[in-house]
């Protein structure tokens, strides 16, 4: 009796992802976060059972577990600038964030020791909370500017005691207007305290196959010849003008001297605008890009 209803339910899906774009939407979303509840499930106790709890080597074992899943979304990952990744000791990474998806791409080029800030709503999140929190992740409450502040002052003796890099999304949410919003201090306050190299990453633009807004997610390009997306992930060294011109549009400082003072952090203060020369910052809009001209140019441009 029960096949009667299966059988055209089970044909209904694939009708729907043939027909409707917006199911495509909802049933390509309900799958990732389905599939990573489920990645996370497995992910516990082999987390627990290597480091015995919270931990910034977890963060091995999450990597390998999410690596494929990019291949059911019918996304790649193209990475220029690896290289810069392979600074040694700790160091922050910037990026831009334009959605939960900008996890499989982290996922794809995440160094070793290498955790994240994120919002302390998202240790809520199930059995992905529960991962995030075993993978030493540091959460912040957004809304209080004071504790957020200490727990990322926490975070930079940390780094250095244990040896840990940190990726922050400094815009501090979600954007995929196509540019960048003006960035939150916390990511070059570390940088500062800690003594640590700023090293950027951009995502191209997801807009060729993903749209919150307009319920777009899809899976082949407008000429049918594609069965997936490339992301551009690219890894920065950059000028200069060009650091100078991203503190300038995003009116970040140094701290004054005196804020630090006393700081057993750091012995001697080397100044924000000297971290980002020294160890690259590259200018994030400029590589928000959109089209695959666009990607090798800057593919030449990252690679002097
Ligand atoms: C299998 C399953 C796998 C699952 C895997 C899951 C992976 C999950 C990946 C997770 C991905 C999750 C992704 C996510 O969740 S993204 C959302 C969370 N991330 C962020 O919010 C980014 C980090 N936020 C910040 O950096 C903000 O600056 C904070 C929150 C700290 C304050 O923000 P606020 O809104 O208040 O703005 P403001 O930046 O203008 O700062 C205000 C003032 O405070 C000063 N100030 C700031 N910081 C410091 C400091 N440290 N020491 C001393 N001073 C500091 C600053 O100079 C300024 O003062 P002044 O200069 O104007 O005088
Ligand atoms: C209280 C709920 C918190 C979110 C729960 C989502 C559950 C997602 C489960 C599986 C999805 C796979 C990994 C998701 C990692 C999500 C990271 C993310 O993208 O968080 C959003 C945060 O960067 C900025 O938040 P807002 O844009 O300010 O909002």
């Amino acid at each position: 009796m029960e096949v009667l209803w299966t059988v055209p339910l089970l044909l209904l899906i694939p009708l729907l992802m043939w027909t409707s774009s917006t199911f495509v939407f909802y049933f390509k979303k309900c799958f990732y976060v389905a599939y990573m509840m489920c990645l996370a499930l497995l992910a516990i106790p082999l987390c627990v059972l290597k480091s015995g709890g919270r931990d910034v080597e977890n963060m091995r074992i999450i990597r390998s577990l999410v690596r494929h899943v990019k291949y059911f979304l019918g996304l790649r990952f193209e990475v220029s600038g690896w290289e810069h990744l392979q600074t040694e000791g700790p160091y922050v990474i910037i990026s831009n964030h334009q959605s939960s998806l900008d996890v499989l791409g982290l996922m794809e080029i995440l160094p070793d020791r290498c955790t994240m800030i994120a919002k302390k709503e998202l240790v809520y999140a199930g059995t992905v909370g529960l991962v995030c929190w075993l993978g030493g992740i540091v959460f912040i409450n957004r809304k209080k500017t004071s504790d957020a502040k200490s727990v990322m002052t926490d975070a930079a003796k940390t780094m250095l005691d244990e040896q840990i890099r940190l990726w922050v999304f400094p815009e501090g949410t979600r954007n995929q207007r196509g540019d960048l919003l003006p960035f939150k201090k916390g990511a070059f306050h570390l940088a500062v305290q800690a003594q640590v190299p700023v090293i950027p990453i951009v995502f191209s633009s997801y807009s060729n196959f993903y749209l919150r807004k307009e319920k777009q997610f899809n899976s082949g390009n407008s000429s049918g010849l594609c069965s997936c997306f490339n992301v551009f992930l690219c890894v920065r060294r950059s000028s200069h003008a060009e650091v100078l011109s991203l503190l300038r549009r995003h009116q970040i400082e140094d701290p004054p001297k005196d804020r630090h003072e006393g700081d057993d952090v750091r012995r001697h203060h080397i100044p924000l605008r000297q971290i980002l020369q020294r160890d690259a910052l590259g200018l994030l809009e400029h590589l928000q890009l959109r089209n695959p001209e666009q990607r090798a140019d800057a593919a030449l441009n990252t690679n002097h």
